[in-house]
């Protein structure tokens, strides 16, 4: 039978993985890459608090100094002080831990459909590509109104009231993100906040990972970088498996319990001219225990152009990058054909 998307979203991993001693060839890695099964390094980035840089201070420079370094090397940064309290964490990892655990017929409520990305379902993949060993929940979470209600859970009951609660607290943390980047470059605090405008959009995704089989043939999620200006992940405080590429070598990412990780996206690479990093990740799986972690995708409305600060271009540092809008569009068409849509955009 012809693969249609039907029939991929019919076929969740997590049906998948019951009772399977192998894996469908669709999951198989051609070349698979030794140092995702030989567990590699752990890296070193810092966990940075962000209640010491709400006002100007000698600290606060530290710390600002920190994550530019950081951000500037590997692309990400763990954040502690970021506003939500350890039982919000909690329970915005129980409604998807208690949504998947769902029988199929209850989660097939929110089955996204063939016209978008948006609810219950495997990762897509053209059927020429390796798909990812891993399912998902993707819902817009902000603006309220592009929300699509259809695709949110009924169940667990307080789903969409710890969205809700969780989402509010992004809205404000990823602004004070954003004027921390701003100032970690001696910029006008508010550079990267009006390129990105006043609609805050918020994509969240559940991603679960079931055991896998044969974790040296597969991977979670493939290589890839987000399309994002940033992006927040509530990891899985038990189970690891994001791994990170610094200077052309794969890292470990630890687990830092109640912090959140942060990873640089596209448009912010764009935005820092080159100095941000926006790194190549990717997550393995394993034999033994189910993960689960929940990304939310910070981007401007497709219609806003970004470009490099103008204040970071001189003779010595050119603008590298062109001036575009709707990047995710862009990425998007270069992923598909296997490239990196940040390279497009290059001048
Ligand atoms: O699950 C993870 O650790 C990373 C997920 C990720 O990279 C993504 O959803 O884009
Ligand atoms: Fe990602």
């Amino acid at each position: 039978m012809a693969e249609t998307l039907e029939s991929l979203v019919f076929k969740p991993v997590q049906e998948l993985a019951v009772d399977c001693k192998t894996i469908p060839e669709r999951y198989i890695l051609k070349c698979p890459d030794e140092a995702f099964y030989v567990d590699p390094p752990v890296i070193d980035i810092p966990v940075i608090d962000l209640n010491l840089i709400q006002s100007p201070s000698p600290s606060a420079d530290q710390v600002l100094e920190k994550l530019r370094t950081s951000l500037s090397s590997c692309g990400c940064v763990q954040v502690i002080g970021h506003g939500m309290t350890n039982s919000l964490l909690d329970q915005v990892h129980s409604i998807g831990r208690d949504f998947f655990a769902l029988p199929l017929e209850e989660k097939r409520k929110c089955l996204r459909t063939a016209e978008g990305s948006e609810g219950y379902g495997n990762a897509s993949a053209h059927s020429d590509q390796i798909h990812n060993w891993s399912d998902r929940l993707y819902l817009t979470t902000s603006p309220e109104d592009q929300r699509k209600l259809k695709f949110w859970p009924q169940n667990p009951e307080n789903f969409r009231e710890t969205l809700q609660e969780y989402t509010e607290k992004l809205v404000l943390l990823n602004k004070v993100v954003l004027k921390a980047l701003s100032r970690s470059l001696n910029l006008k605090e508010s550079c990267f906040l009006d390129q990105y405008g006043e609609n805050t959009h918020l994509l969240t995704r559940f991603n679960y990972y079931p055991p896998c089989p044969r974790p040296d043939l597969a991977l979670g999620i493939k290589e890839h970088s987000d399309a994002t200006f940033i992006t927040f992940l509530l990891p899985d405080n038990e189970v690891g498996g994001l791994q990170v590429l610094k200077d052309d070598h794969w890292f470990r990412v630890p687990t830092v319990p109640n912090a959140l990780f942060i990873n640089i996206g596209d448009q912010v690479e764009i935005m820092s001219n080159g100095i941000f990093k926006s790194p190549l990740h990717r997550v393995v799986t394993n034999s033994e225990r189910e993960r689960l972690t929940v990304a939310v995708f910070c981007t401007p409305d497709s219609s806003r152009y970004i470009e490099p600060a103008e204040a970071l271009i001189s003779e010595k540092s050119p603008r590298l990058y062109k001036k575009v809008n709707n990047y995710v569009r862009i990425y998007f068409e270069n992923f598909q054909q296997g490239r990196r849509g940040i390279e497009a955009v290059k001048i």
